[in-house]
């Protein structure tokens, strides 16, 4: 058992819980940020969340506080559970109660609208820490919370803060495995939402194994042609953090972003689902700012692109989906064989055919 190490969780949704009740059980000394004083109240008299993860027993050593001095003050390490549209000014809020020495860990899997910023680089920006990193990989929170054998990955260039989280989080449940590469993880992350929304809404529209299959493995393509752009080692979205959280959020229904997928599908407006979810979905809004800045930079995305359409245009998915499969032929591994290549020889087939 660890001994009076404090860790700090800011953020009490489903995921912040989750991590926790993990830390807790870990046997740190765990305190929870909330917003709300009386559901911090309602966490230290009855163990449980309310409002997310409402099954889940919390462990009684987890102190719940609304107050983030009181988070804050003597926190080793600080996960920051916050969705993306909050992270930047919880940040803000907890600045005065953070010290230097204290690791930062973000959760977050979305970017921050102004300057098209990661979590880590706010994080960066507003602190000039070095203890910095990103938590991310295939970690539904409610398969968390039921001890469902997972892995993770600590991604970060500083050697203290991936062995400290390798040693507060890993269990006999939760494995936590160790990258160097922060902005590639957190990139994987954030931009696995959008497919996610994809594949919900084929599986709402009844398309079969195959084409969720071609989806998964051409928004890897295009995820890395995206990360690649932007300067991200493209290895690794072949771990846990890329393909491994591709794989669970494109086929679970216990991703929100796979339901805001299936419901639209099912032909409901995107207003109405935001509404009737009560919880974030991120892929949302990284659609929109990944297509603006797909543009700016001239990247090509044509799945991000088609669900632009379907999300924020009024396009029907099935009329999408039917375009996408008329484009001109691509190729499969770009690393391979450079999609240039194959429109050229193209062209060439045609000259000789006419
Ligand atoms: N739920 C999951 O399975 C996983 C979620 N994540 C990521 O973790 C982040 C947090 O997600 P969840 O906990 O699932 O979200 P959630 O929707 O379950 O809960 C969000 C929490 O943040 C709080 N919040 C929202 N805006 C806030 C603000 N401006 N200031 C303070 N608190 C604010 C809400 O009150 C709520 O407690 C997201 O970026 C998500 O993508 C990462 C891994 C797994
Ligand atoms: O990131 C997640 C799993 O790794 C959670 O996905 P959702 O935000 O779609 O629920």
């Amino acid at each position: 058992m660890a001994s009076e190490r404090l860790v700090t969780v800011l953020g009490g949704g489903s995921f912040g819980t989750a991590l926790a009740s993990i830390v807790a059980n870990n046997g740190y000394a765990t305190r929870l940020w909330v917003r709300d004083p009386e559901l911090a109240v309602h966490i230290n008299q009855q163990h449980r969340n309310p409002r997310y993860l409402s099954d889940l027993v919390l462990p009684e050593s987890i102190q719940a506080t609304a107050s983030l001095q009181q988070a804050l003050e003597g926190a080793e390490l600080v996960f920051l559970a916050i969705p993306s549209k909050g992270f930047a000014q919880v940040l803000d809020q907890a600045l005065p109660y953070l010290h230097p020495d204290q690791l930062l860990v973000s959760t977050t899997k979305g970017f921050e609208e102004q300057g098209f910023r990661l979590m880590s680089q706010v994080m960066e920006q507003k602190t000039g820490f070095k203890h910095l990193g990103v938590l991310s990989g295939p970690n539904l929170a409610g398969e968390l919370a039921q001890k469902q054998l997972t892995a993770t990955v600590i991604a970060s260039p500083d050697d203290l803060t991936r062995a400290t989280v390798q040693q507060v989080l890993g269990n006999r449940y939760f494995r936590v495995y160790a990258n160097t590469d922060m902005y590639g993880a957190e990139l994987g992350g954030a931009l696995k939402n959008i497919y996610a929304i994809a594949a919900g809404m084929a599986s709402a529209l009844g398309m079969g194994e195959n084409t969720r299959s071609m989806l998964m493995t051409r928004a890897l393509a295009e995820m890395s042609r995206f990360a690649v752009s932007l300067g991200a080692n493209p290895m690794t979205f072949l771990g846990l953090s890329g393909v491994g959280d591709l794989i669970v959020t494109c086929s679970s229904p216990l991703s929100r972003n796979f339901r805001v997928g299936q419901a639209l599908g099912r032909g409901q407006s995107l207003d109405q689902i935001v509404a009737s979810l009560g919880q974030v979905a991120e892929g949302v809004n990284t659609v929109r700012l990944v297509k603006h800045k797909a543009d700016e930079m001239g990247i090509y995305m044509p799945l991000v692109q088609a669900l632009y359409l379907v999300l924020f245009e009024g396009h029907q998915p099935t009329e999408v989906a039917g375009s996408m499969m008329g484009r001109e032929q691509s190729t499969d591994v770009e690393f391979v064989l450079p999609h240039d290549e194959v429109v050229k020889s193209a062209r060439n087939i045609t000259r000789v055919d006419t």
